[in-house]
């Protein structure tokens, strides 16, 4: 596997190494030695999957709050998506910084996502999968969220949103929760 460091420190974009032959190849998509040996979290405790139908759909931006802040390895095993992350550690250098990426199932490209960041993705072709592990359990009465068009954040989403959830829809903006982001977010 092939770890790549973004702008937002601590988070990885992962691609895998082929193993090619006459039957196509064969590539290590995940390694507790090789995390550790990168400094990322090898714990995995829940993995999921989503499908949504209808290009332009939008998930996120998700969180959990510390005690249950979790890491999250998505990867897109079915059309394309572009996955943007927020950096909501207070005490970071690129605190509210974000990056992005697209993940597809031609490029099968990971993205490691560490503790205490926002994420959120855009389908980007219709009948889409995506696949992640995650390192804590899901905990709703943590769970927070932003707006995936929240002014503070300036995110350029490719297209337009064609499906959104009602929980999706409702966050509060940033200005909003700001002193309680923070507050819950500092360790
Ligand atoms: C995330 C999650 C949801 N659910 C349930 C709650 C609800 O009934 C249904 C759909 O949940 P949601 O609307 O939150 O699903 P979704 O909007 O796809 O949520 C996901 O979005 C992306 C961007 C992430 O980063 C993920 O961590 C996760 O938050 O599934 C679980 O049972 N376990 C889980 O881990």
């Amino acid at each position: 596997m092939k770890f790549t460091e973004t702008n937002l420190k601590g988070s990885y974009v992962i691609d895998i190494e082929k193993k090619g032959d006459n039957r196509g190849f064969f590539a290590r998509a995940f390694c507790q030695n090789e995390f550790k040996k990168h400094g990322l979290s090898p714990t995995i405790v829940q993995g999921n999957i989503a499908f949504s139908k209808k290009k332009g759909t939008m998930r996120g931006m998700h969180f959990q709050y510390p005690p249950a802040a979790e890491t999250k390895l998505v990867r897109c095993t079915r059309g394309k998506i572009l996955d943007i992350i927020i950096d909501l550690r207070p005490e970071s250098n690129t605190f509210l910084d974000h990056f992005s990426v697209e993940l597809s199932e031609d490029n099968y490209r990971a993205l490691y996502v560490p503790e205490r960041y926002a994420h959120g993705y855009q389908v980007l072709e219709d009948n889409t999968e995506t696949s992640y592990q995650v390192g804590e359990f899901y905990t709703p009465s943590t769970e927070g969220g932003l707006p995936f068009d929240d002014p503070q954040f300036n995110l350029s989403w490719p297209i337009e949103v064609t499906e959104l959830s009602e929980k999706d829809s409702q966050w509060e903006t940033f200005d909003k929760i700001k002193d309680e982001l923070i507050q819950r977010m500092s360790i």
